[in-house]
């Protein structure tokens, strides 16, 4: 689905969805037929020309994509995400609760237990029981944070600056601790990083107050989408950020350690075990589908 075969795209189905409005087009593609480029995906997520979105996620089975048929034994569904500007990410944490929803919804799983595979590895999901109120909530077993060096990252918005954890989710984040939110300003601008050798391939920035114990607040500006209203990855990052500060570090510990993250579209709750692995439960609904015509 190239810029010159762009009229190849009448009569594809989509859907679209949110996790605390992080929202994303889905493109069902189970044998992995579409040849979706960067431009394809810019145009579709954009608010105004396209039917806008944050991001997209391709369904396709694992054993129809190269990047994905060595997990197909653990994990029948891949997650091909793109971020709104068309670059690729390795993993979108709200992404997999909307793409499990999908998953689910559309017959493709059981409600229950399930496995998909991302570009970080196979990802283990459970969704909750739906209750008289609305779909169950969905969580998410994100794996480990790494923590790579140096210790010394710079976050900058204009003449202000902060210092900043460097935390990977599978993807790259450099989460600040600010007096106010508002100080990062309108983030129209990716925030500057220093050492910018920290990050070879950008990150994802969090900016992040506190509300109360284990209760924190974040803004988020994503590599290759701008500011968005959550970010699933992000709100993981920012725990585990969170949780070396206050000295609630599980593997020293040995107590889980669980935050509450607010994000502009919502709350996610993350919990990070003894044993590494980082847990987020939250929200994820299917809002519209329909049928692309370029
Ligand atoms: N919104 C996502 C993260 C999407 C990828 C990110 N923009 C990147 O480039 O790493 C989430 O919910 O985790």
């Amino acid at each position: 689905m190239s810029d010159d075969t762009a009229g190849s795209t009448q009569g594809i189905p989509f859907l679209k969805g949110h996790g605390t409005e992080n929202d994303f087009v889905i493109v069902p593609d189970p044998d992995g037929l579409l040849d979706i480029g960067p431009a394809d995906v810019a145009r579709l997520c954009d608010r105004r020309a396209g039917i806008g979105a944050d991001g997209l996620l391709r369904v396709v089975r694992s054993a129809a994509h190269p990047e994905a048929a060595g997990m197909a034994a653990e994990a029948e569904w891949f997650m091909d995400y793109r971020n709104a500007d068309g670059s690729i990410a390795e993993m979108c944490g709200n992404g997999s609760r909307v793409f499990a929803r999908y998953l689910a919804q559309a017959g493709h799983a059981e409600a229950g237990d399930l496995a998909i595979a991302t570009r970080a590895g196979v990802r283990r999901v459970h969704l909750a029981k739906d209750g008289p109120d609305g779909p169950g909530e969905i969580t998410v077993d994100m794996g480990r944070a790494v923590l790579p060096g140096p210790d010394a990252i710079e976050v900058a918005v204009g003449a202000r600056r902060w210092p900043a954890r460097n935390v990977n989710m599978g993807n790259p984040h450099a989460v600040a601790f600010v007096d106010d939110l508002d100080q990062a300003g309108d983030l129209l601008t990716a925030p500057a990083l220093s050492p910018a050798e920290a990050y070879p391939t950008g990150a994802n920035v969090e900016f992040v107050v506190d509300r109360g114990p284990a209760h924190v607040a974040m803004r988020v500006h994503e590599r290759g989408s701008g500011e968005t209203r959550s970010c699933g990855t992000g709100a993981c990052a920012v725990a585990v950020a969170a949780a070396r500060r206050d000295g609630a570090d599980p593997a020293v510990t040995g107590r889980p350690a669980a935050y509450r993250v607010d994000v502009a579209g919502g709350r996610l709750l993350i919990t990070e075990h003894p044993d590494g692995r980082v847990e987020m439960t939250g929200p994820a609904v299917i809002v519209a589908h329909g049928t692309l015509d370029l």
